[in-house]
């Protein structure tokens, strides 16, 4: 080994002076067309031959334009990659791969090294690859297979062999720290050393110790649909990052960033795991929230609830009158069989019922809504309702050319003539004028100047109404939601609907939208209108799956049909009151799916997951990665004074012993406001909430579902009394705090704690005083 290793050094040496003069050429290339680049748009002006005195000049002219700004823009793009290039070569040189196997092909002489790394790396050559990309297809004997034989797939087809030798490096700053020849499974002892260290407020990459089951989730091909139910810690979101990364390597001459989109559960989230891909020098694919969407389309009209605001209602609310119907209400508005009743609605409407607004200009009716309603329905009713909705609009835009016209010749057009500012008229007069000239008139009786003064003033007036015509304003979408709930007609109604309809009515009569009508809401009116689907992404990932309803997910079936999707979620941390009971996305049944189930936990200590999987029913599957530490701790104070005493002490404890991130977990946000105002004179502590973005080291107090995918050091639960948690409804919440925990979980209850805690063995922890 000792002479293995100074080999290794010695070849690690060799790769960074490749790397040198390769970085070398490069930046004198770079330099080159950045000195390019700086002289084309000095000279652009020069380059580009400007005359335009007569049509053919100005063709000309043009097209030389067009000319001499795609040359710079190739060169942009040149330069750009270069940068990319060099950068990739930057981090290389720190650490250049982590792993190598000794493949022996079948029928070949030879034995291959293959090294592997985040990038690969010809020779100066340019002929023999000295580190592969852990994404080309022979890296994946690395991760599927231990010395033995071993076969991978290619593009041509499947190669077999024998792996003789699988070995690993740690590698920093172009020194070989260890090296470890693996036997078994891939890593175990690199993978300890990775998953001892402390908890990152950003996510890490995890190439060098992808695991084989999440191997096939990151190079999975062939299915529309895949599925990952993964417990908790599993490396569902690590899994679903690499695969991103995957994608655009596998694919890269037709996909880009652009073409990826990841939905997650919120903006906390987005900023740690926004430098992974970075890290693996890629970009970051587009990232959003369902409430970020929701908002976007909504949120002009009305006062739209976000997940969690109705979270903390269906946790703290139940002394609420309406609060049973409520629950009811998010409940069966998650379901399809809510998503019968609209789509019966629906059919309804292609006959009647539909409700529209009067179009108006000035106070000047145009087009009354019984008009415009019965327009719509003289339409042949075997006609789409979105095409009808199209040709409705054609006729609307009809009556609006008519009724500008007519307008030109009122009063207030000719004093809006005369009052204009000196700057107004002129910029009308100059309008004017082009229309004037492009219309071939000269431009010299005043009649004829104020005839199109006229005209620009009343487009210009007509402009917003046109542009709420376009939007299909013309349709009085809350209206037609609202009678929704009045429709008399025989449907599958549950036993609760009239106090649901009761409450939702009210709801929207003071515009507010409470969440879970969004997407029904949304829903309807995307199936009236016939709104474009999103061609542009190519792949959708949707993490924490399980918070998603079953309506939610055919809504964004219909939005992005053409996308491939990855779904990923834990059925164990369904925390919404929309999932509870209900099939989620995880348990979908589609075309073209396949499904992969995760069960090994890395983020815990074997410790913590044999604690934790005490509290969810099917826990007995789950399997822990083994790396030891201290049990769980559960301390029972007699009250909120001593609670705090003992809080304050853990934390300290904490941090003495290295820990860096450490969450004071609460149920709600209304009790994290409360431990806040206790802890803050003892602690330098933080508060989160929903509008959270971004987290650094230190110590935070946070509500269980904010923490939601994330991960820290050390977790101290709030309050896990029988008080607190004491509904069957929150025991995914409280396996999802406590699963938040990388080496250390203590549990602080002021009296009994909660039963939800029964099924877990008194061995898996201790008592604290
Ligand atoms: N193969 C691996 N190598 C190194 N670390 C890993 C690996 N798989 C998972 N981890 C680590 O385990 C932790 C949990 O991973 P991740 O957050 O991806 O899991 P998850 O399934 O999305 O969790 P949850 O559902 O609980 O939010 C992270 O710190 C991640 O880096």
């Amino acid at each position: 080994m000792e002479k293995d290793w100074i080999k290794e050094q010695k070849r690690v040496e060799m790769i960074q002076t490749v790397i040198d003069e390769k970085a070398e050429q490069l930046q004198q290339n770079m330099g080159g067309v950045k000195a390019g680049i700086i002289e084309l748009r000095k000279n652009f002006w020069e380059d580009v031959t400007v005359n335009l005195d007569e049509p053919d000049d100005v063709i000309e002219t043009f097209a030389s334009m067009k000319q001499q700004a795609e040359l710079l823009a190739e060169r942009e793009r040149t330069h750009g990659q270069s940068f990319k290039q060099f950068k990739q070569l930057g981090n290389l040189r720190k650490s250049p791969y982590f792993g190598r196997i000794d493949f022996h092909e079948d029928g070949e002489q030879s034995v291959d090294k293959v090294y592997i790394g985040i990038a690969s790396l010809m020779d100066t050559n340019n002929e023999e690859f000295l580190i592969y990309d852990w994404r080309a297809p022979i890296s994946s004997l690395y991760y599927d297979y231990s010395p033995g034989p071993a076969s991978y797939e290619t593009p041509s087809g499947k190669i077999e062999g024998t792996m003789e030798l699988k070995r690993q490096y740690i590698i920093k700053n172009g020194q070989l720290i260890s090296m470890f020849d693996t036997g078994v499974t891939i890593g175990d002892s690199l993978l300890q050393e990775v998953l001892g260290g402390n908890a990152n407020t950003q996510m890490k990459s995890i190439v060098a110790t992808i695991q084989k089951e999440q191997n096939s989730i990151i190079r999975n091909e062939r299915s529309k649909f895949l599925i990952v139910q993964g417990v908790a810690g599993s490396g569902k979101t690590s899994a679903a990052l690499q695969r991103v990364a995957y994608l655009l390597y596998r694919y890269r001459d037709t996909l880009s960033s652009e073409n990826i989109m990841l939905f997650s559960p919120n903006p906390l989230f987005n900023s740690y795991v926004a430098t992974v891909l970075p890290e693996l020098g890629e970009d970051n694919m587009k990232q959003t929230t369902y409430q970020q969407y929701v908002k976007n389309r909504l949120g002009r009209q009305f006062k739209v609830e976000d997940p969690f605001t109705q979270m903390e209602y269906s946790l703290t609310a139940m002394d609420d009158s309406f609060y049973e119907t409520r629950m009811k209400a998010i409940q069966f508005k998650a379901s399809l069989d809510f998503k019968n009743i609209v789509d019966q609605y629906i059919s309804y409407l292609s006959a009647q019922g539909l409700v529209f607004k009067n179009i108006k200009f000035r106070d000047r009716l145009l087009l009354s809504a019984k008009e415009i309603y019965k327009i719509f329905y003289d339409l042949d009713s075997s006609i789409s309702i979105p095409n009808r909705m199209k040709l409705l609009f054609d006729e609307i835009w009809k009556v609006l050319a008519k009724e500008e016209l007519k307008e030109r010749k009122k009063d207030w057009v000719l004093e809006e003539a005369e009052l204009l500012d000196k700057e107004d008229y002129l910029r009308a007069y100059h309008r004017a004028q082009k229309v004037q000239e492009s219309e071939d008139h000269s431009f010299d009786d005043f009649d004829r100047e104020q005839q199109i003064l006229a005209k620009v003033i009343v487009r210009k007036h007509f402009k917003r109404l046109r542009e709420a015509v376009k939007n299909y304003k013309f349709i009085n979408m809350k209206a037609v939601y609202q009678n929704l709930f009045k429709w008399a007609e025989p449907f599958s109604r549950p036993e609760e609907w009239d106090e649901i309809a009761a409450l939702t009515l009210d709801y929207l009569q003071k515009n507010f939208m409470p969440y879970e009508d969004a997407t029904p809401y949304l829903y309807l009116q995307d199936q009236l209108e016939g709104r474009k689907s999103n061609t542009l992404i190519r792949h959708l990932f949707i993490d924490e799956a399980q918070d998603y309803s079953p309506f939610q997910f055919e809504f964004l079936m219909q939005l992005f049909p053409n996308s491939k999707m990855t779904i990923l979620g834990d059925i164990n941390q369904a925390i919404y009151a929309h999932t509870m009971n209900a099939p989620t996305l995880l348990s979908s049944e589609l075309e073209n799916m396949e499904k992969i189930e995760l069960l090994k936990s890395y983020r815990s200590t074997a410790e913590i997951v044999n604690f934790t999987k005490g509290l969810i029913s099917n826990g007995h599957l789950i399997e822990p990665f083994n790396r030891p530490g201290n049990k769980p701790v559960l301390t029972i104070v007699d009250n909120e004074e001593i609670l705090h005493q003992r809080i304050t002490a853990c934390v300290h404890q904490m941090k003495e012993i290295g820990h860096e991130t450490i969450a004071i977990i609460c149920k709600t946000l209304k009790e994290s406001q409360h431990a806040y105002t206790q802890l803050r004179e003892k602690l330098d502590v933080k508060i989160f909430n929903k509008d959270a973005n971004s987290y650094e080291k230190g110590v935070i107090i946070i509500p269980a579902y904010l923490a939601k995918g994330i991960e820290f050091d050390a977790v101290i639960i709030y309050n896990a009394s029988n008080k607190q948690y004491d509904r069957e409804f929150e025991r995914n919440l409280f396996y999802t705090a406590c699963t938040r925990a990388m080496h250390d979980l203590h549990l602080f209850s002021i009296g009994e704690q909660t039963q939800l805690m029964q099924g877990i063995s008194q061995e898996t922890y201790k008592h604290g005083k």
